[in-house]
Formats: structure tokens, sequence, C-alpha cells
């Protein structure tokens, strides 16, 4: 097996350019960018604004099957495609997610892509990038101490403190901080009560700056926040405790896009970082909006498999922010399809056509959903060293079957020169016309209907039960005005099902909602079902352990 260069390696030897020089070739002049060091910078509010008139360029989404938890390489696929794009000729760019503290020192690795196809400089970007995170995780803990404050100072609101419904967050794994108990000590201290800690990724705060148009938008969001209920279960919104205003000021400069750029020293987008299993998994709308405006293509991802992320790209952020996507690229790896079609994670790397075959079936179910959403697709094939021809011609002859295209993609081994045919099929798709967007329910369906309406279509879910209180939530929370909101479903990555160990294309299953909760800010409804963990535990052995540095001052272990 030949040795691999690392991604940080490869990353460090990268020759970049002068952010100014990416933004001048996006049209963006200097007095425009708030640089960040010489290779990061945000753009300004004062030059997003002034390009509303401008017309659209093609919306391309990158999705990808049900994946192992390593990850199949969607963002290294929209880093690979936008440089594959810039190679054929076209005016592209990407707009991809920041990559969250909690996964990188945890299970996953880094989010900056992977291989020849990264965005860079890959350390700052899965570290601290320009604050953002800090920022929002600021945001959302000053409007948690406020509440306990307030109820602290005679509770004027009326909060029943056994129904405060906002949490505290650190972008880090720590199960430890699940489930606490806040304000113990005395007196002085407060009023002891229940409560814990979510990831910065779950926080309403982060989805709501992924969703807002802009700082206006973002602060009316914020106040919209429901934090408690009153005994009476009328609800407490951030701005009761006038905390709108000072969150928006510590979000001020997270709203602004970051610009970065690619190995290959294209343009890229990352703002915004939500998970698609836990909340909507998009990159934030104004990178995505304002790239659509500079560029004549602009690829962008989704979070996990398009049962999750996809889905969440089309029913939240497409309808909510009018975006009309125009292809959809389905990212398959050779693995990831013999761990759907049963096999273990230890045996991904011995051939195995039979078993990668009937994993099949979980890419077919993918390329129908997609397409259920008027969406024209075509697959790419993330090529690993480990996957033979065999088992690469077995998925060819399977999509083939499906009336779509498998295209093998090299782009994680040779950058731009690995992927230019799918660049040309995606630059086909775009421009022929076929996309006729729709989201999968309309927004006047009863809350209850949307969670049936994706577990069903998209899931292939057989039923969908909730206890009564959740479904009389779910009708209060229509009675009070939300009923027109999307559903944002929070459920595990590796199955259609609930049932993690359940692989391919499971049909009939039971999806179990067992907790709705209203982000009434961001604009959506989450129905959370099976196990799924808003705070994810450390693994037996983080990738914390091998992150160092080293004798020149130089982080290694960040992959
Ligand atoms: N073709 C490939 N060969 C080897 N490793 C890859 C390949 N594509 C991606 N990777 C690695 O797999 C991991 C997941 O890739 P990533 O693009 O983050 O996936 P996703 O965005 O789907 O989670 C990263 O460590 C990346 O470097
Ligand atoms: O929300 C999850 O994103 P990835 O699939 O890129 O890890
Ligand atoms: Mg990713």
């Amino acid at each position: 097996m030949p040795t691999v260069t690392s991604d940080i390696e490869i990353a460090r030897a990268a020759t970049k350019k002068p952010i100014f020089e990416i933004g001048a070739r996006l049209g963006i002049a200097s007095e425009n960018l708030v640089p960040y060091g010489h290779d990061k910078a945000k753009v300004s509010a004062e030059f997003i604004n002034a390009q509303s008139k401008k017309p659209d360029g093609k919306l391309i989404l990158v999705t990808a099957i049900n994946p192992t938890p390593a990850g199949e390489g969607k963002t290294t696929t929209t880093v690979g495609l936008g440089d594959g794009l810039n190679r054929i000729g076209k005016k592209a760019m990407i707009c991809v997610r920041e990559p969250s503290l909690g996964p990188c020192f945890g299970v996953k690795g880094g989010a900056a892509g992977g291989g020849h196809a990264q965005v860079v400089p890959m350390e700052d970007i899965n570290l601290h990038f320009t604050g953002d995170f800090h920022a929002i995780t600021s945001a959302h803990n000053l409007l948690a101490a406020m509440i306990d404050n307030h109820i602290y100072w005679g509770n004027e609101l009326n909060i029943d403190v056994r129904r405060v419904t906002w949490r505290r967050v650190m972008d880090m794994n720590d199960r430890a901080l699940r489930e606490i108990v806040g304000s113990l000590g005395g007196v002085s201290n407060g009023f002891p009560r229940e409560g814990g800690f979510d990831i910065t990724v779950a926080s309403e705060v982060m989805a709501i700056l992924c969703l807002a148009s802009d700082l206006e938008d973002l602060e009316r969001r914020l106040g919209n926040i429901i934090v408690a209920y009153r005994t009476d279960k009328t609800p407490v919104f951030a701005r009761d405790l006038k905390a709108d205003g000072a969150m928006a000021v510590l979000l001020k400069d997270a709203m602004q896009p970051n610009l970065v750029q690619t190995l290959e020293n294209n343009p890229a987008f990352v703002h915004g970082g939500p998970f698609a299993n836990i909340a909507h998994g998009c990159n934030s709308v104004i990178a995505t909006k304002t790239a659509l405006k500079l560029a004549d293509y602009v690829v962008t991802e989704a979070g996990f498999g398009a049962d999750l992320g996809a889905e969440k790209f089309f029913d939240i952020k497409c309808r909510k922010a009018g975006l009309k996507p125009d292809a959809a690229v389905i990212v398959a790896t050779v693995r990831a399809l013999k761990m759907n079609g049963g096999v273990a994670k230890d045996d991904l790397g011995r051939e195995d056509v039979e078993a990668l075959t009937r994993g099949c079936s979980n890419l077919g179910r993918h390329v129908a959903n997609v397409r259920k959403f008027g969406v024209p697709v075509v697959v790419a094939i993330n090529h690993f060293i480990s996957d033979t021809d065999a088992e690469v011609q077995a998925v060819k002859d399977y999509v083939a079957h499906l009336g779509a295209e498998a295209i093998l993609c090299r782009h994680w081994a040779e950058g731009s020169a690995g992927i230019e045919e799918l660049a040309w099929k995606v630059v086909e798709m775009a421009q022929s016309g076929t996309a006729k967007f729709e989201p999968i329910y309309p927004d006047d369906m009863p809350l209850m209907e949307k969670i049936e309406a994706v577990a069903a279509k998209i899931y292939h879910a057989g039923e969908v039960t909730a206890t009564k209180a959740v479904r009389d939530q779910l009708k209060v929370w229509e009675e009070q005005g939300y009923g027109d909101l999307p559903v944002c479903m929070a459920k595990t990555q590796y199955s259609f099902s609930t049932d993690p160990a359940l692989r391919g294309a499971p049909e009939g299953h039971v999806v179990q909602v067992r907790e709705v909760r209203l982000s009434a800010g961001a604009g959506f409804v989450v129905a959370i079902t099976g196990e799924i963990m808003t705070m994810p535990g450390l693994p037996r052995s983080p990738a914390a352990e091998r992150i160092v540095l080293n004798d020149q001052g130089y982080i290694e272990g960040l992959f």
C-alpha cells in the first residue's frame, strides 16, 4: 500500500494566494474584506447588500448515501467539484460549513475536505477559524445566564422553573454535561434546577445564524427564541428578557461569511456549521446567496446522507430562502455501500461485490428520494485506494439501471484533474433546465403530518408513533401560530430508520418521535427520534490523544 501523505501535510505544503487576490477574482474590492491574517477574510455586509440586483448562478447540492462513521467525502467532493468546474473554465465557488471542535477532537476529525481537495488553511479552519463558533457559544450562554439571573432577581416574567427549555452549549463532546443541576451551593447562587449542555452546532443560535438573511433578521429571530414556559404554559421569549440586542452584538461579525481558498486557489465560503442529524446541516443562507451573485456555479453541501442533510436543505433552507437547486450530486463510496450491504466496519477493505450490490439498495433509495424534489441527480463514486475495478463497475451498472449515471471521481488523490468528467456532467445538468424543485410537503400541512410525510416518503417508514403529550404539544404550537413551520428530523445518520444498525434500504419500520422542540427563532420544529444525542460523547480513544505540537511548534494529528 503506497504511503499516503496526510491531509495536514498536503494543506501545509499548499501555495496559498493572498486572500485579497481571491476576493478580487470575485469582484470583492479589498476595502470590502476584513482580513483575518493573510489567508482568511470576512466579507462586509455593505458589499453583500450591494449584490442583490445581480442574476443568480446555478446551485448544485452535494449529498451522500448513509455514511460510515468516517464520512464518505461530501465536503471533499464539494471542494473537488468546485476545483473541477474552475479547471474546465467555469466561474465556480463552493460553500461549506465550518468544522466543529467536537468531532475534530472526537471521532470524525476535521471538515475541511481531504487529500488534494481541501480548503485551506485547514488547521485554522478546523480549530478557532474566525471565532464564529465561540461567538455563537457566548451568545447562547448569555441567554442562559440571563434566564437564571431573571429568576434569581424575582422572576417577574413568572417563568415556571420546571419548564425552562433553553439549555447551555459548548463546542466539545462531553457526555458529563448532558444532564446537570445548576445553581447549587446556596442562596447566593440562585434557584437550583435541572439543565444541561448541547454541542454548539446543535444550538438554535447556530441555526438562526445559518438561516437569517441579514443582521436585522438575525436580531428578530433571536428575539423569537422561546426559552421557557409559564405555569399557564404561555411561552417566554428571549426578547422578554431583553437578551436579543446583546446576542446580536455578540454575533455581528459571525454573521459575515468567511472567505478562504481551496488548495488550487479557488474561492470558498466557509460559514455556519449545524450538524444534519440534530440540526438542519447546511451552511449559511447569506453565504450561499452571496456566492450565487458572485459565481456562475455554486457547489454546496448538506450533512450526512440525503435522508438528513439533503431533505433539510430542500425542505428547510431552500424553502425558507427561496433557493432553487439546479442539480444534485450523491456521493457514494465502495466502503459505505459494502457497510450498507452488511459488511462489518473492519472488513470494508476486502473486495466483496456481492455485499456491495446488496448495499446499492441504499444508493437507489437516495437517488429516488432526491428525484422526488424535482432535482436531477448524478452519482459521484468517490474513489478510495482500496476500491477494485469490479466493485466500481458494479456501482456503475447498478446506477445505470436507475436511469442515472455514476462517475468515478479521483479528486482526493488528484485534485481537479481527477473530477473533470463530473464537472462537465454537472454543467450539462445545470444548464439543461430540467430541475423543477418542490419541497416534499406544503407549508400548511399540520406538523404531525409533515413528520409523517418525511418518514413515509424519505425514510420509507411504515408508521410514526408519538405519545399523546407530543401530539398535544404540536397542536398547541399550531394554535399559537407555528403550524406553517417545516420540521427538522433529529435521527441517526447511519440508517433510514431510527435503528443505526438497520442498514441498506429498510421498509415499513416504525419511527418513534420521543420529543419535539420548537425552534421559534430558527423557524422549524425539531422532532427527536430514537436515541439521538444533542451532546455527543468522546470515544474510548479520542482523536485529541493524537493531536500535538511537534518540536517546530507545528500541529500534528489533525486530519
Ligand atoms: N477518496 C478518499 N480517499 C481517502 N480518504 C478520503 C477520501 N475522501 C474523503 N476522505 C477522507 O474521509 C474523511 C471524510 O471526508 P469528508 O469529505 O469530511 O466527508 P463528509 O463531508 O461526507 O463527512 C476525511 O478524513 C477525508 O480526508
Ligand atoms: O452534519 C454532518 O456533516 P458531515 O456529513 O459532513 O460530517
Ligand atoms: Mg463534511
